[in-house]
């Protein structure tokens, strides 16, 4: 197929060219801080870009009328908001972790809950390289976002961890730990490559990573 990205020249978007390019994909379309450059009109559009740049992906998805990927983290409700607009004519997959095992964890996250009561202490952390510019990651958002009280959040940037997160639950008597840890880029572009070759069968809509590994 023949894609953009936007973010094309960050740690993500390198990496997404690489396995892109393995699987015998073109990059059409490339866009940045700097600027974009255009070969030809792409079929989909990738953005791991910053949450900056997110009103010039929505110019450019209205513009070009194609289906979105986007993994860009920090993203708010009125972000979101635009993303559903976007969803009414094009088919986009959002996902603040593209990683397989992230989302099984938050089933086992939803799974845990279920099963408490207030009476368990609820926490989370997560690790990432010491360039990660937002904090706390959007990952350690989306699983708190799965339990219904507030849960405190703890980050650490340290050298170039790819992305660490794990969930305690704990009580007076015991702990239980759930962990994920990311020791390369390719937890993430292997499931964006998943991602970009479903969306083009896709109808309008806005779908979660979830929803792609599911059906
Ligand atoms: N969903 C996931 O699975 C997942 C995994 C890894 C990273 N991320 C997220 O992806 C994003 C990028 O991560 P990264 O490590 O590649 O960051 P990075 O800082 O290395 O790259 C950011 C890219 O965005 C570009 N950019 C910045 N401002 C821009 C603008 N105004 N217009 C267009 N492009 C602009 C930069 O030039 C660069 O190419 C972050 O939000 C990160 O949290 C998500
Ligand atoms: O490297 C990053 O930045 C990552 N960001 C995502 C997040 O904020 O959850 C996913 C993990 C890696």
């Amino acid at each position: 197929m023949k894609y953009g990205i936007i973010g094309y020249s960050g740690r993500m978007g390198e990496a997404i060219e690489k396995l892109f390019s393995q699987a015998g994909h073109e990059l059409v379309y490339q866009k940045d801080e700097n600027g974009e450059k255009e070969i030809e009109k792409p079929e989909l559009i990738i953005d791991f870009s910053l949450k900056e740049a997110f009103p010039e992906t929505v110019k450019v998805i209205k513009e070009k009328e194609i289906p979105l990927v986007i993994g860009t983290t920090g993203l708010d409700e009125a972000d979101f908001k635009q993303l559903n607009q976007l969803a009414e004519k094009v088919a986009v997959i959002q996902s603040f972790n593209f990683s397989i095992g992230i989302n099984i964890l938050s089933e086992l996250v939803s799974k845990v809950d279920n099963y408490i009561d207030q009476d368990w202490d609820i926490e989370i952390s997560e690790t990432h390289h010491r360039f990660k510019k937002d904090k706390p990651s959007g990952t350690a958002i989306m699983l708190s976002d799965l339990i219904d009280r507030d849960i405190d959040m703890h980050s650490k940037r340290l050298g170039s961890e790819f992305g660490e997160h794990e969930v305690y639950f704990a009580s007076t008597g015991e702990v239980l730990t759930l962990k994920h840890r990311a020791y390369s880029r390719e937890a993430f572009t292997k499931g964006v490559l998943l991602s970009a070759e479903k969306i083009l069968d896709l109808n309008p809509g806005l779908y979660s990573f979830k929803d792609i590994l599911t059906n």
